[in-house]
């Protein structure tokens, strides 16, 4: 394919700024966008039913460093600076061959029920291993085998199963017996918290067997679970899923719990990444920052920014013991890493950290590798480590904390995200470069000014960066609006690290496309180009044999809160030799963060958010505690102006912020100011710019600033959902529709109860009527997230 094709098709994701993308992924689309996401969705969907059977079906994989396995206490779930943590590690899984794919396939549907299944999951995931033992207990039990091997062959099932709620309550008679039969269950439950379910199945194969026949259905659900966005457009449609609808009267819920019965289901995403694996005691991970030894420093500034007494999260006592080394050599190879775990753990550090003692080293020792021609290639910057993120809000955040990490060792950070007010305005890449090279680098060395180390940005800010501006602008659209593609501005030879955050959202079919054509081309400036489709299927397992693994000339990482299984997929093709580290407490919700469940009281929405709101900042003037500051998630950009208008009328001051809003055009976070945690050096960076921007303030907008009250309450889509990092006093999210799925859910409950520090997130949901199952199954999902049993309770209005 021509360089213009790829152009061409690439422009048509590049075109639409990321956070758009992010906010339609997870929230209402616009009807363009939901052609973007049903086209991509057409792509995706008929590999999936294959995609999901080869993944629990495969036999993949080594354990790469796993000693046999502790079984790991219920309670040993991580918290931030306590001692006691196992982890879960991973080694590549291995990846079959078509006829041995083929087989399994047979065996899975035509020997449902058949020990073998269960064998191929063993061989697939070690986790699965484990698993066996409680086979054993089962079989004995039941002799009910069978159905939970037909369940192991289809993952599908359980997914179907959560449509038909009917069922599942019939089944829940089967509840007691299984917890008095099985004293083993609990290490069961503390892996999945799901076991229960099959056993709960184990009465009635007939329902089982009418809900494979659903799996369609299901199959379509889970095909929107990677594309987030393409799922919302089914759900818009009101194609099947769509449970609530708009309004209901309903009398108003009397002020008392009302109880749903006891119900389990297993984790909504623990079939997307299957974590149950060989676990590692932590007395064999890093329990200090100085083990293995990171430069003094860069020590110092982790202690300045997360204090003195701060230990590694779970994450990062993995990503210190493999990703950090004392020394390297220029011979060393690249690495590629997965980081996988719950939202607000340190994922961030967790790679910043090993990336730039190694960055440093290499400058110190003069060990940087460079690409071939990476003298001829030089351009105004020159980076040796990109970081991409989905928004431009993340980014700047990003780049704030590893400004914060790179104080002591000298190292320079670019946001490439400050070009936003520049690449609005008419002006030349060059100065637009220059203008974010003298805003940025802070500690620019004399005569060096454009030397950079780290560029943090959005994807199609990295490409524009790359390329030049306008690169993605039609031909025709150049040519009509007199647009000059501008000079490539950042040289690509001397990229060692390259980091994807959020990566579940990068490799979706919205983002897939810049980001690899940024992959490939740092790969081929660094003189070891990898093929580049840009409209391959990275989901299908279609073509799995022929694929080819990247391998990339630099350092790898990959990390995200969720690991769907299209992402899953997507590692187990390209790069199967990346290992996978990951936290026990992955796809559970932060172990700090509570959940409630209140109910609309059929009445006026607005006017139930108001009086939860009013509730919460009663309880806290009761405790005396200062006003707790409020996170509100709609779906729809429409709603969040509509909702914060009311609250407005009500005489509550609040942040509504959509996709659109004028102050994200600003190239700064201050349009979050007050609700994003503040770091020392980012806000010392900033200084100098609030005060130029105080200046030109008159006396009487200060006046009137002053009288107004500080917005608590920010109501926003989830295009603030992913990986920012809100101030501690943000202890509550509303989430006032109903999530679009479970990982739209866990990203945006998790922007509470993050560092470890208490949370809150409350749900409104429907409590009777139409769409009252639907609610329940949130619940009870839910529940799920926080690997308890669940026994739904509601609280209403009072
Ligand atoms: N070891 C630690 N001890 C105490 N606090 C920490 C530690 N590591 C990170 N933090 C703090 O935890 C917060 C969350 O970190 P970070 O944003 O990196 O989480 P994350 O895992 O990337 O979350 P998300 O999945 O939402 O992106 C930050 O404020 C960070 O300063």
């Amino acid at each position: 394919m021509s360089l213009f094709a790829s152009s061409r098709i690439a422009h048509r994701a590049a075109s639409l700024p990321p956070e758009l993308v992010l906010a339609c992924l997870h929230t209402s689309a616009s009807s363009s966008l939901q052609a973007t996401s049903s086209l991509s969705s057409q792509r995706v969907a008929p590999s999936r039913k294959r995609l999901v059977k080869n993944l629990k079906s495969s036999s993949r994989g080594k354990v790469e460093v796993a000693p046999p396995p502790p079984p790991p206490p219920r309670d040993e779930a991580p918290h931030i600076g306590r001692k006691a943590i196992n982890l879960h590690e991973f080694a590549p899984r291995k990846r079959p061959g078509t006829r041995e794919l083929e087989e399994r396939r047979q065996q899975s549907f035509g020997k449902r029920g058949g020990f073998q299944q269960g064998g191929q999951r063993q061989g697939g995931f070690q986790q699965n291993d484990s698993r066996q033992g409680g086979f054993q207990q089962r079989d004995s039990r039941q002799g009910g085998f069978q159905q939970r091997d037909s369940r192991q062959g289809g993952f599908q099932e359980r997914d179907s199963r959560q449509g038909g709620f009917q069922q599942r309550d019939s089944r829940q008679g089967g509840f007691q017996q299984r917890d008095s039969r099985q004293g083993g269950f609990q290490q069961r439950d503390s892996r999945q918290g799901g076991f229960q379910q099959r056993d709960s199945r184990q009465g009635g194969f007939q329902q089982r067997d009418s809900r494979q026949g659903g799996f369609q259905q299901r199959d379509s659900r889970q095909g929107g679970f990677q594309q987030g966005g393409q799922r919302q457009d089914r759900f818009q449609q009101g194609e099947s899923r769509q449970a609530l609808p708009p309004s209901l009267s309903l009398p108003p819920v009397r002020p008392q719990e009302t109880r749903a019965p006891a119900a389990k289901v297993s984790n909504p995403l623990s079939d997307e990444f299957d974590i149950t694996n060989r676990s590692v005691s932590t007395k064999e991970l890093p329990q200090e920052f100085t083990s293995p030894p990171v430069m003094e420093g860069l020590l110092a500034s982790v202690r300045d920014a997360l204090g003195p007494d701060a230990r590694p999260t779970p994450i990062q006592a993995l990503s210190l013991k493999h990703l950090v080394q004392p020394e390297r050599s220029s011979t060393d190879k690249y690495h590629e890493y997965l980081l996988a775990s719950e939202t607000g753990s340190g994922k961030s550090l967790a790679y910043l950290l090993p990336m730039i003692q190694d960055l440093k080293q290499s400058e110190l020792n003069g060990t940087q590798r460079r690409g071939p021609d990476s003298a001829a290639q030089r351009r105004a910057m020159n980076p040796r480590a990109i970081v991409l993120a989905p928004t431009h809000e993340l980014s700047r955040q990003l780049a704030g904390f590893a400004k914060e990490l790179i104080h002591n060792v000298k190292l320079r950070v670019l946001c490439a995200s400050r070009a936003n007010t520049s690449s609005h305005k008419n002006v030349s890449a060059s100065k637009m470069a220059e203008a974010l090279v003298d805003e940025e680098l802070m500690f620019a060395r004399p005569g060096t000014q454009h030397e950079v180390d780290i560029v943090v940005g959005t994807p199609s800010k990295v490409l524009e960066l790359m390329r030049g501006r306008g690169w993605d602008k039609d031909p025709d659209e150049q040519t009509r609006r007199k647009i000059n593609v501008g000079e490539p501005q950042m040289g690509l030879g001397d990229i060692e690290w390259v980091v994807v955050d959020e990566a579940d959202v990068l490799f979706d079919p919205d983002f897939q496309e810049q980001t690899r054509l940024i992959l490939s081309e740092i790969s081929a400036a660094r003189g070891h180009p990898v093929p580049y489709e840009p409209e391959l299927d990275l989901s299908s397992t279609e073509e799995e044999p022929a694929t080819t693994p990247l391998e990339y000339p630099f350092n790898f990482i990959l990390t995200s809160a969720t690991i769907p299984s299209a992402l899953a997929a997507y590692i187990d093709r390209f790069h199967p030799s990346l290992t996978r580290l990951a936290s026990p407490n992955l796809h559970k919700l932060p172990s700090k963060l509570k959940t409630e469940f209140v109910s609309w009281t059929g009445g006026n929405r607005d006017a139930d958010i108001e009086h939860q709101l009013r509730r919460v900042w009663a309880t806290d003037a009761e405790k005396g505690q200062p006003k707790s500051k409020v996170l509100v998630f709609c779906n729809k950009s429409t709603r969040v102006e509509a909702l914060g208008e009311a609250l407005r009328e009500k005489g509550i001051p609040n942040v509504a912020l959509t996709k659109a809003s004028d102050s994200r055009l600003r190239g700064s976070n201050h349009h979050l100011d007050g609700f994003l945690r503040v770091r020392k050096s980012a806000a010392a960076a900033e200084e100098g710019e609030k005060e130029q921007e105080q200046e030109k303030k008159t006396e009487d907008a200060k006046e009137k600033q002053e009288e107004q009250e500080t917005p608590s309450v920010m109501i926003t889509t989830s295009l603030l959902s992913r990986g920012l990092d809100f101030a501690p006093d943000v202890q509550h999210v509303f989430i006032v529709d109903e999530p679009r799925n479970m990982v739209d859910f866990l990203h945006r409950a998790g922007r509470s109860g993050r560092a470890g520090q208490d949370g809150k997130v409350v749900v409104f949901v429907k409590d009777k009527g139409r769409g009252s199952d639907k609610a329940r199954e949130v619940q009870e999902k839910v529940g799920a997230l926080q690997g308890r049993k669940v026994r739904p309770r509601r609280k209403s209005f009072n």
